[in-house]
Parts: C-alpha cells; structure tokens; sequence
C-alpha cells in the first residue's frame, strides 16, 4: 500500500515554491574565482532546480516564487516557460529588489563553493497574497524549500502555502535545504525548518540539516533512526537523509529502512546533487514506484548532473536516468 495518496484529478502535478535565482558558474575552472574571468548563466536556486528537474521529466509543473523586475527576473521567467512550467503565479515584484546571484567556485571536482549574493532578494518579498487556494489545490503536491522559511514575508507565504495544502489533500515535501547566509543562526533555522517539518508529508535532508532541526529540540541521539523516528510523530511518511557520496538512506512510517546507492560519475561540481535527486525521487513517488527505486532513480539523476557544468540546464530525461541505471545494473 503506498504510503502517500497523490490526488489524481489534478491540473499540475507539482508546485515549487521559494527562490528563483541566478548561478553564475566559474568557466574557468580548477582555479580560485579570483583567477575567474568568465561565468556561464544558469536559471538557479534549489526549488527552481527541483521543480525543472520534474518538468524535465514529463510532470505537469508550476511555481510560486518573486522575480526582479529586471533583465534577470525576465530570463528567469522566459526559461520556466519554455521549460513548460506554469508561472502564473510568478510575480515580478517591483520594489526595487534583485535576483539572488549564486557564483560556483569549482576548485576541483570535489572542492566546490558559492558565493551568495542575497541582499534586498525578489523571493524574499513572496507574500501570503501571492499564495492562492485555488493555485493550490489544482496540484497533487506541493514542495517547500526551507530558505523560503529564513525571512517574512516569505516565511509567512510558505506557511500559507502547507496549511493551503493540507487543507486540499496535496501532499507537502519539504527539502530543508539548508543555505546559513540567509537565516540570522542555526537556532532560527532548526525552529522554522522544524515547525515546516512537522507539517510536511516527505521531508528530504542531509544529516546536517536534520541535526539543526534536532538540535533545537534537544533529541540527543544524531542517528538517522532517532531523526525519522522524531518526524514519524508528526505528519511525515517518508524521511529521506542524503549523505552524500555515500547515498542516502530512507525511512517509511510502515517499518521499512533503505539504503541507496550511488552510480559513478565524472564529478565536475557536487553542487546540483541534492536537487537533481530531489527531483527524480519525487518523480518516482508520485508515479507510485517503490520507494528503493525512487531511491535509485534520484541517485543517478544526480549523478548526471554532478557530472555536468550546470544544475538547471542538466537536469535529465527519464530516459537518460534510466540509461544509466540500466549501464551500473546492482
Ligand atoms: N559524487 C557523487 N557521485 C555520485 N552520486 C552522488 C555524488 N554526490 C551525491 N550523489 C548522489 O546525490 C544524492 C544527494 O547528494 P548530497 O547528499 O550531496 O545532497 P545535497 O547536499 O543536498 O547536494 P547539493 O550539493 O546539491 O546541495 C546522494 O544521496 C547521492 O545519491
Ligand atoms: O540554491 C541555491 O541558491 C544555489 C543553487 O542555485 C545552485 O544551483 C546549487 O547550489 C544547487 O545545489
């Protein structure tokens, strides 16, 4: 039986709702952004990613975010579109904000970093009045980014935006997503983040971001275990703890414990793992697969486009997740 029910008579599949933003990634790469001379322009921001990643494999989607009212708010605009998600309701806020920027320093395949500029962001103006019932309930699920939780008004929408969804039956996930420069201390973040946890039907993490979450409420044990058991108490279904180069493991209210593998890759930046798994992990779920496959599913998604120069722009097929399934059989 599956553990989520996934409304059917729907007219999108998925809404993503925080950050729409810009990565400006290092071409020069193997070399400080010091030595940078140019960047290439990706559509970025983790729920952005996720939510093309699902465009990107047939999944009827939408978004509830801010853009500038600038050249870079109309490319981020113009790339949901042609991606075929819904931005009706993507508003261009026209208080004088920006378009957070995201420069990736990739040292070497395994030594990445961004720089975040974040000052006076479009998605952080996201009001509870940008949040509308009737966009809601058109979807069968709903994703929050925990960023969107790090400052009001977008706080207060995200907020707006789970009970909405709980209120029509759409399943909420929650990817904690984690980014320090936006929240004022950890403590701030493991209590918004908490709160939107125990709303939140799926809730995807690394261990970190879930020790956030611990922390403030005093669960002493760090284990995976202790963590999805914690959430098990609240709403959650499913617990996803990513861990990395070394998997991930998931956790259903039903009992069961799985450990997901990893598909080899020839890293070129680790940023877009996260994302990319996201993204093909919910695909599996709401196509009702087993939970090891959605596993296995995101696991090679992310392994394409750790392999690729871009998060947004290499998010995959399902066919060519399947390909590379099919090439690494277990
Ligand atoms: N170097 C790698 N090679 C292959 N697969 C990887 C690699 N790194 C991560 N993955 C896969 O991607 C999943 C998510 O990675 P990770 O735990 O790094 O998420 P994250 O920290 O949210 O990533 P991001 O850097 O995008 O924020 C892992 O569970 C694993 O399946
Ligand atoms: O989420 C961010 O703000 C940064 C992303 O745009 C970037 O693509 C990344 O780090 C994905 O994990």
């Amino acid at each position: 039986m599956s553990l989520l029910s996934f409304e059917q008579i729907r007219t999108l599949d998925f809404i993503g709702l925080g950050r729409l933003c810009i990565d400006l990634n290092a071409n020069e790469i193997h070399r400080p952004m010091e030595e940078t001379r140019t960047f290439t322009k990706y559509v970025g921001g983790s729920p952005a990613n996720i939510t093309i990643a699902a465009a990107r494999l047939g999944m009827k989607a939408g978004f509830i975010g801010r853009v500038s009212d600038d050249q870079h708010g109309r490319f981020i605009t113009g790339y949901l579109r042609k991606e075929g998600i819904d931005t009706s309701s993507v508003i261009t806020d026209r208080s004088g904000t920006v378009t957070g920027l995201a420069f990736t320093e990739i040292l070497s395949p395994t030594e990445c970093s961004i720089l975040m500029y974040r000052d006076n962001v479009a998605d952080f103006k996201l009001e509870p009045g940008d949040v509308s019932e009737a966009y809601i309930s058109s979807a069968k699920a709903i994703l929050i980014s925990g960023t969107a939780l790090a400052k009001s008004p977008s706080r207060e929408a995200a907020f707006k935006a789970i009970e909405l969804a709980r209120k029509h039956k759409v399943v909420v996930f929650l990817d904690i997503d984690y980014r320090p420069y936006s929240w004022t201390s950890r403590e701030e973040a493991g209590i918004y983040c908490g709160l939107a946890a125990e709303k939140s039907d799926v809730i995807l993490g690394g261990r970190e971001e879930f020790d956030l979450m611990d922390a403030v409420y005093g669960t002493a044990e760090r284990s995976d275990r202790a963590t999805a058991d914690r959430w098990f108490g609240h709403h959650a279904q499913i617990v996803l703890v990513k861990h990395g180069g070394d998997g991930s493991a998931a956790f259903t209210k039903d009992g069961r414990v799985l450990t997901g593998r990893t598909f080899p890759a020839n890293v070129v930046k680790t940023f877009g793992a996260g994302d990319s798994f996201a993204g093909a992990f919910i695909y599996g779920l709401m196509n009702g697969w087993d939970i090891g496959r959605c596993q296995e599913f995101g696991s090679a998604s992310a392994s394409i486009v750790v392999s690729n120069h871009s998060c947004s722009d290499a998010m995959p097929t399902a066919e060519q997740i399947q390909a590379v399934i099919d090439a690494n059989p277990a």
